[in-house]
């Protein structure tokens, strides 16, 4: 059965999630504060790059079933169930999750809710939110707590978001006993149940706490390699090597192992950071203070990048011409918040380097966010006279660079693997001084 929805926030999960339950037949309406962005949506354009989602966008808006909007009147007269994804970032300065755009969008909806409805929390928020949400918007709209509310944390990676949107591992539902919210829930995934998602029902706290370990679990696994990636480089390991074969165990799991430049992005960053704070609020931290090693060893990748491009060049960064291949948190992607790559950009020109960033889809937001860093146009415009090469986000365009090509180009055949994507073997062949972090180059 079609249900007439609201996504609030179209960012990267709101558009994806919008666009998604359209395409599963519902009727959706996209709610957003930013103007421009609900403009674009409307003319089908997706303001940020996301492959696959402009074709359900369009494909949807031209069958009728998806619009977007930002009036919360026209919201509120639309929806049965309402969806919230608007972002929950780092507060400025502490690690606690903010939470003013959700309590916004609870203030400013919750009045205008006149008759029953469910809304489902998708934003990831720190256990306790959905509790006082639920009292909350009870207290505004004027038919009390007929207004359910249920939380329903999201797991799309970006790059994957179609797909992980319509077909996810598992949905999981965050309710309180009695309600209506499970069966809408069942029937808003109907089609991703009836294929046998797993559909998990618990209590809210348990459904906060589900994606926040998620995303903890994620971020220790690639901090566990990367501290093992250390442990290489002190005894002369390759950590590539190592991380396949422990991955051969099926209960170890080769994936979430690449070491390198360690992760960052709009969210596990942000996210261990508030666990972290929300479990000292709790008087849980002593359980999580392993976390915070997850964030340092982390961060220490990017430091030691800086290090091996330093080492390489004998030393000084100053009056060097620094290449850096990659903007984006990772490939597929356009998005630059946390960017390792922008923050070892970043620290290199404050080395001295004259750096140039070539990014394929993020020079946009790079733009926006660093405008004191140098950019180019071409892999070939950033590597012109550089001294060396970095790459430093993992692209399939830069895994297939061919050396040679760039032989002329370059002023110093140096290059710094901060992902471990490049076929060593490779460059080294082609008389490039490859660097890397945790590898042992003798067994490439
Ligand atoms: N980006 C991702 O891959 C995933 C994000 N999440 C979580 O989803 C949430 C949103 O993340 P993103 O989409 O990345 O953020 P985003 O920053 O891309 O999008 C947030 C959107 O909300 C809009 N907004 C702000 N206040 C509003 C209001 N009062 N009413 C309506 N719209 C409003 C903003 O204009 C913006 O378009 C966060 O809690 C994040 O942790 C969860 C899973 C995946
Ligand atoms: O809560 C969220 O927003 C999402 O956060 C992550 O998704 P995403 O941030 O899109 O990206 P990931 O694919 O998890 O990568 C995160 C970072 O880790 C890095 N990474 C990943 C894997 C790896 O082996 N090594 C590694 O350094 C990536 O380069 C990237 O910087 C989770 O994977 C999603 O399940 C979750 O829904």
């Amino acid at each position: 059965m079609a249900i007439r929805m609201t996504v609030f926030g179209t960012g990267y999960l709101g558009a994806t999630h919008a666009a998604c339950m359209a395409e599963r037949g519902h009727e959706v309406l996209g709610v957003d504060v930013d103007a421009e962005k609900a403009e674009r949506l409307k003319a089908g354009d997706v303001p940020f790059y996301e492959p696959g989602l402009p074709e359900v966008l369009k494909r949807n808006i031209e069958a009728g079933r998806l619009r977007f909007t930002t009036s919360y009147e026209e919201a509120a007269e639309f929806g049965d169930v309402h969806f919230i994804g608007v972002g929950t970032p780092q507060r400025r300065g502490e690690y606690a999750a903010d939470l003013k755009y959700v309590h916004s969008v609870i203030d400013t909806l919750g009045p205008l809710l006149k008759r029953p409805a469910l809304i489902a929390g998708k934003s990831t928020v720190p256990v306790g939110t959905a509790t006082e949400l639920a009292e909350r918007v009870a207290r505004l709209s004027p038919v009390g707590d007929q207004v359910e509310l249920a939380w329903n944390p999201e797991f799309l990676r970006e790059g994957f978001a179609v797909k992980d949107t319509l077909e996810p591992d598992r949905i999981v539902a965050g309710v309180q006993p009695g309600g209506k919210a499970e069966a809408i829930l069942r029937e808003v995934y109907a089609k991703a149940v009836d294929a046998g998602t797993p559909f998990l029902v618990m209590d809210y706290a348990t459904a906060e706490l589900v994606k926040v370990s998620a995303n903890a679990f994620l971020a220790t696994k690639i901090s566990f390699i990367n501290a093992m990636a250390e442990m290489c480089e002190a005894v002369g390991g390759d950590v590539t090597l190592l991380a396949d074969a422990i991955g051969h165990d099926t209960r170890i799991g080769r994936r979430f192992l690449n070491a390198g430049l360690g992760f960052g992005g709009g969210c596990l960053p942000k996210d261990i950071r508030a666990f972290m704070a929300r479990a000292g609020e709790l008087g849980a931290d002593q359980a999580l203070t392993f976390l915070r090693e997850v964030d340092n060893i982390n961060m220490r990748r990017r430091g030691r990048m800086v290090e091996i491009a330093t080492e390489a060049l004998g030393g000084t960064l100053i009056g060097k011409n620094v290449a850096v291949l990659g903007a984006a948190f990772k490939p597929d992607s356009d998005d630059v918040r946390d960017s390792p790559a922008l923050n070892v950009a970043g620290m290199l020109q404050l080395k001295g380097a004259a750096v140039s960033v070539y990014d394929p889809k993020a020079m946009e937001n790079s733009r926006k966010m660093f405008p004191t860093l140098g950019y180019s146009e071409s892999v070939v415009d950033a590597c012109e006279k550089a001294d060396i090469v970095l790459v430093l986000t993992e692209w399939q365009e830069f895994r297939e660079l061919d050396p040679a090509e760039l032989e002329g180009v370059v002023r110093g055949r140096v290059v710094a693997d901060g992902r471990n994507c490049l076929d060593a073997r490779k460059w080294i062949d082609a008389g490039w001084n490859y660097r890397a972090l945790g590898r042992n180059l003798s067994t490439v």
